[in-house]
C-alpha cells in the first residue's frame, strides 16, 4: 500500500513513513493510492466481533503486512482497553431509529481517544523498532490534546507539544492537558484562536529547521492518516450493529475539522451502505455553507459553546476536494493555493457530487442549548454541545425514518458545563472516577504570543536529548 500527496508532488510514502509524518513536503495531505474494498458478504461476515478483532480486519490492509498481524493485533487490544465500557463504542436509542454512538468512553472522553491511544502506542512501536526519536507537534481546540497528550505520555523516543488558543478551551479540557507533567510534555496557551494553533503546526511541518538534528516533526492532529484510519473502524462497527450490511445506516456527525465525517465517507466507498452522511456545525459553518451556497469563504472565528468545532479551515475537507476532482493534485494545489487570499469555488460537477455524498446543518448556542434541554426533558439523556448539534442536524435533514439514524456522540457531557448548566441543568455533570480530583492537580502551561520564531524556539529549548 502506498500513500500519496493530494497536491501531487511529494514523494510517495510507505505505511510506516506516512505515519511519521504529518503535511507532505508539498502542503498536501497523505491519502492511500487505493482503498481497500470489502464486499458486503465480508461485511456481513464481521456481525458480533468485538471492537478490537473488527478494527483488525478493517486496518489490516492499509498496514498491508508492515506491522506483522501478531504486533498490530496486540496495539489495537492495548489501545482499547483502558476504555471504560466493553463494547468501547456503545450504542444508545434516544428516539425512532434515532441512536447516539458513545464515542467518549475512553480516558479523555472524547472521540479522539480512538484513533490517539491507536495512535501513540503504535508511534511507540515504530520508533522503538527503528531506535528513532520524534517531536510531536499538535494544535488543538482542546480534545485532540489530551488524548494525544495521554496516548504519548509514556513514549521515551517522543517529546510532545500541544497548542491550545488560551483561554478558548473548557476548564476541564485545559486542566486534562495541563495537569500530566511528564518531562516529554508541554502545553503551549497560544494568544490566538485554533486556527493560529493550526496554522502554526502547518508551517512547522513546512519547514523543520528549527528542530535539533535528526529530529522530524510527527503529526497527531487528523492530517496524519493514521488518525483517519482508525476512525473508519467505528462506522462499521454501529453500522453492523444496526443490520448493516442488509440495510443501510446513516451518520450525522458534529464537525470541525472534517476528519471524523471524511472517516464515515471512506467507510461508504469501503463497501458499508451509507445512506446519509450528515455534516453537523456551529456558527463557524463555513462547511455548511459550502455545501448549501457553494461559499467556502473564511469569516471571523466565533468563540462558541461547542469550543472543539469553533474552526473555520477544516484541514481534511481538501481530502474530500482530491477525490471530488478526480485525484488530479494540480488542481487542488491550484485551489488551495487561490483559497489563501480568497473564496473557493467548487466547480459545479465537484459541488453536486459533494451534495449527493451529504447533507449540512447549522446551530448556533441558543439552539444547541435547547435540543440539550429538550432531549434531556424526554429522555433524561445528557447530550454534550457537540452531539446536540448533531443530533438536531440529523433531525432537520433527515430523509427516511426508516433508516437508523447513528448520532456520532464526539465527546462527554462533563467537559462541558458550561453549555450544559445553560440547558437547566443544576449540577455539573460528574466527572468518571478517574477524573475525580482533576481540579486538584497541579497545572504546567506556557503562554506564547501569536509569534511562530517564537514557538518554535520554545519548542527547540524543550526537546530533550
Ligand atoms: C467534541 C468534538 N466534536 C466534534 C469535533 C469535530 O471533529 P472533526 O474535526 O473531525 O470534524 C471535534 C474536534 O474536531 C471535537 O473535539
Ligand atoms: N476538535 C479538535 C481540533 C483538532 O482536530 P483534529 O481532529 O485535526 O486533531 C480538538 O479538539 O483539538
Amino acid at each position: 500500500m502506498k500513500y500519496i500527496s493530494t497536491r501531487g508532488e511529494a514523494p510517495s510514502l510507505s505505511f510506516e513513513d506516512v505515519v511519521l509524518t504529518g503535511l507532505a513536503s508539498d502542503g498536501g495531505l497523505y491519502v492511500p493510492e487505493s482503498l481497500p474494498k470489502f464486499s458486503q458478504e465480508e461485511i456481513a461476515s464481521w456481525a458480533g466481533l468485538s471492537y478490537q478483532e473488527l478494527a483488525f480486519k478493517i486496518i489490516a490492509p492499509f498496514v498491508a503486512g508492515e506491522v506483522p498481524d501478531a504486533d498490530l493485533k496486540k496495539i489495537i487490544d492495548d489501545s482499547y482497553a483502558t476504555f471504560r465500557h466493553d463494547a468501547i463504542a456503545p450504542l444508545v436509542q434516544t428516539g425512532h431509529n434515532e441512536w447516539i454512538l458513545e464515542l467518549f468512553q475512553g480516558p479523555t472522553l472524547a472521540f479522539k481517544d480512538f484513533a490517539l491511544q491507536f495512535l501513540g502506542n503504535l508511534l511507540d512501536y515504530i520508533l522503538k523498532k527503528r531506535d528513532q526519536k520524534v517531536v510531536v507537534m499538535g494544535a488543538t481546540s482542546g480534545d485532540t490534546g489530551s488524548a494525544a497528550i495521554e496516548g504519548c505520555r509514556h513514549c521515551d523516543n517522543i517529546d510532545i507539544f500541544i497548542l491550545h488558543p488560551h483561554n478558548r478551551v473548557s476548564n476541564v479540557q485545559r486542566k486534562q492537558m495541563t495537569s500530566v507533567l511528564e518531562d516529554n510534555v508541554h502545553n503551549i496557551a497560544l494568544e490566538g484562536n485554533f486556527d493560529d494553533c493550526q496554522n502554526m503546526v502547518k508551517a512547522s511541518f513546512g519547514d523543520q529547521s528549527f528542530l535539533p538534528e535528526g529530529r522530524q516533526l510527527v503529526a497527531v492532529n487528523s492530517i496524519n492518516w493514521a488518525r483517519i484510519m482508525a476512525q473508519i473502524v467505528y462506522y462499521f462497527y454501529a453500522g453492523l450493529a444496526l443490520g448493516a450490511p442488509s440495510r443501510p445506516v446513516s451518520f450525522s456527525v458534529p464537525t470541525g475539522n472534517f476528519g471524523d465525517i471524511f472517516a464515515g465517507y471512506l467507510a461508504k466507498q469501503m463497501g458499508l451502505p451509507i445512506d446519509q452522511l450528515v455534516i453537523a456545525t456551529n456558527a463557524n459553518d463555513i462547511l455548511h455553507r459550502c455545501i448549501s451556497d457553494n461559499d467556502h469563504s473564511k469569516k471571523e472565528l466565533i468563540h462558541s459553546l461547542a469550543p472543539s468545532m469553533d474552526i473555520m479551515v477544516s484541514s481534511n475537507f481538501e481530502r474530500l476536494l482530491f477525490d471530488l476532482y478526480g485525484r488530479d493534485g494540480s488542481k487542488i494545489k491550484g485551489l488551495m493555493e487561490d483559497f489563501k487570499s480568497g473564496p473557493m469555488v467548487l466547480k459545479e460537477e465537484a459541488l453536486s457530487t459533494a451534495r449527493e455524498l451529504f447533507s449540512s446543518y447549522r446551530l448556533d448556542d441558543d439552539a444547541m442549548i435547547k435540543v440539550i434541554e429538550d432531549v434531556y426533558e424526554s429522555t433524561e439523556y445528557l447530550l454534550d454541545p457537540h452531539t446536540a448539534i448533531g443530533v438536531e442536524a440529523a433531525r432537520k435533514t433527515r430523509r427516511r425514518t426508516d433508516i437508523p439514524m447513528i448520532c456520532l456522540s464526539t465527546a462527554h457531557p462533563a467537559k462541558f458545563p458550561e453549555a450544559v448548566r445553560k440547558a437547566g441543568q443544576s449540577e455539573d455533570p460528574a466527572l468518571p472516577h478517574h477524573m475525580a480530583d482533576l481540579f486538584d492537580r497541579e497545572e504546567r502551561f506556557s503562554v506564547l504570543e501569536k509569534d511562530l520564531p517564537k514557538v518554535q524556539s520554545f519548542i527547540a529549548d524543550n526537546i530533550r536529548a
